[in-house]
């Protein structure tokens, strides 16, 4: 499909859409750094407040990186919760989100989540809230490993957005399609696979990013970076958030087509792309992922310079 990116962020630009509120649903005892990538990334495209909910132990942690985030520390995994005191903790959880929910723009669940099953259960239910109040999720990493289990949690609901990997969409497509991924029919594969599961939008992370609803594919293909070092999934999913809650007002306001997932993916993935393309250029074979985040600002400003 053919899509010009640049008009398209001048128009949305312009439109001067309101910052937005973003939360990230990840982190525990193993993983703090996946989330704060993701919630520090959506802060720095021009999320005004990032949130991030995540385990006990891992709040600390997540909050001794940076002041900038807003960290809720009511996540239990099963081992620190009595069998007996299960259902009041997931009440107890469910109610501390619900107290935000309807401010958020946008959720992004997944990002150093874990697969404990406990944490999962609550996750499930956090989903289903948002879901009511139509706030658009962005299912990464193990919310994905979620999702796959459960595939109710998202069908049929088109403001979900699926990031997988190389490994999570080979789960996907086995578990909804029953068949193995297929690169000579790549294209007609995710098209089966985001129809598959009602329409939700799916961005195949890769050499290039390729999106769809089930109705149309997009690619993204701007050179990115030749390091792969982990984490550039988790920038991608705050990125992502922050340009589909952005392009969910620009459609309210008249719109753009394609719709606002799928713009939100491509520009999600555009700006994350040329973002790490300009951290190799400084630091080659060494870049990491906090590199790339650095450069989130010049990429914006080379794909849409400030008028
Ligand atoms: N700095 C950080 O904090 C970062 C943290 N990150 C976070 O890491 C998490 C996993 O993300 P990833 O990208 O490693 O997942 P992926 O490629 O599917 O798996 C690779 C292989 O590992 C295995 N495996 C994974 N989890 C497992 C588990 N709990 N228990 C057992 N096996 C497990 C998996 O096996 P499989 O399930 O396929 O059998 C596959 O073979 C996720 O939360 C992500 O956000 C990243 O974002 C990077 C930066
Ligand atoms: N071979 C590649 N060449 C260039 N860019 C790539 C390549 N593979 C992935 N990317 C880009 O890196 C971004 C993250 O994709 P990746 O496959 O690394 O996700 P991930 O494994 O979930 O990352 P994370 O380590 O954060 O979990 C995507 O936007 C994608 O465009
Ligand atoms: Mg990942």
């Amino acid at each position: 499909m053919q899509f010009d990116l640049s008009s398209y962020l001048i128009y949305l630009f312009n439109s001067d859409p309101q910052p937005g509120k973003i939360a990230v649903v990840g982190g525990c005892r193993e993983y703090t750094g996946a989330p704060y990538f993701s919630a520090i990334s959506a802060l720095k495209i021009g999320a005004d407040l990032s949130h991030v909910f995540c385990t006990k132990d891992a709040a600390p942690v997540i909050k001794g990186y940076s002041p900038e985030l807003i960290v809720h520390p009511i996540l239990e995994e099963s081992d620190s919760v009595r069998d007996e005191f299960k259902r009041s903790t997931l009440a107890k959880v469910i109610a501390e989100i619900d107290k935000w929910m309807e401010r958020f723009d946008c959720l992004v669940v997944g990002p150093g989540l874990g697969r404990d099953p406990f944490l999962l259960d609550c996750v499930s239910e956090i989903m289903k809230h948002a879901r009511e109040s139509k706030v658009p999720i962005v299912v990464d990493g193990d919310g994905l490993f979620l999702v796959t289990n459960c595939l109710d949690l998202v069908r049929d609901y088109h403001l979900a957005v699926l990031t997988p990997n190389i490994n999570e969409y080979k789960r996907l497509v086995q578990k909804v399609l029953n068949c193995e991924v297929n690169d000579q029919e790549g294209t007609q594969q995710l098209l089966s696979l985001a129809k598959g599961l009602g329409g939700v939008t799916i961005l195949r992370k890769g050499e290039s990013d390729y999106i769809s609803n089930g109705e149309e594919v997009s690619a993204v293909n701007i050179f990115g970076s030749p390091r792969r070092c982990g984490g550039q999934g988790d920038i991608l999913s705050g990125s992502v958030a922050v340009f589909l809650s952005w392009a969910r007002q620009c459609a309210a306001e008249g719109g753009w087509s394609p719709s606002p997932t799928i713009l939100g993916c491509i520009s999600g993935s555009a700006i994350l792309r040329k973002a790490a393309s300009l951290a190799f250029v400084n630091k080659r074979r060494s870049t990491l992922t906090s590199d790339i985040i650095e450069c989130l600002g010049q990429s914006l400003e080379e794909l849409c310079p400030v008028s």
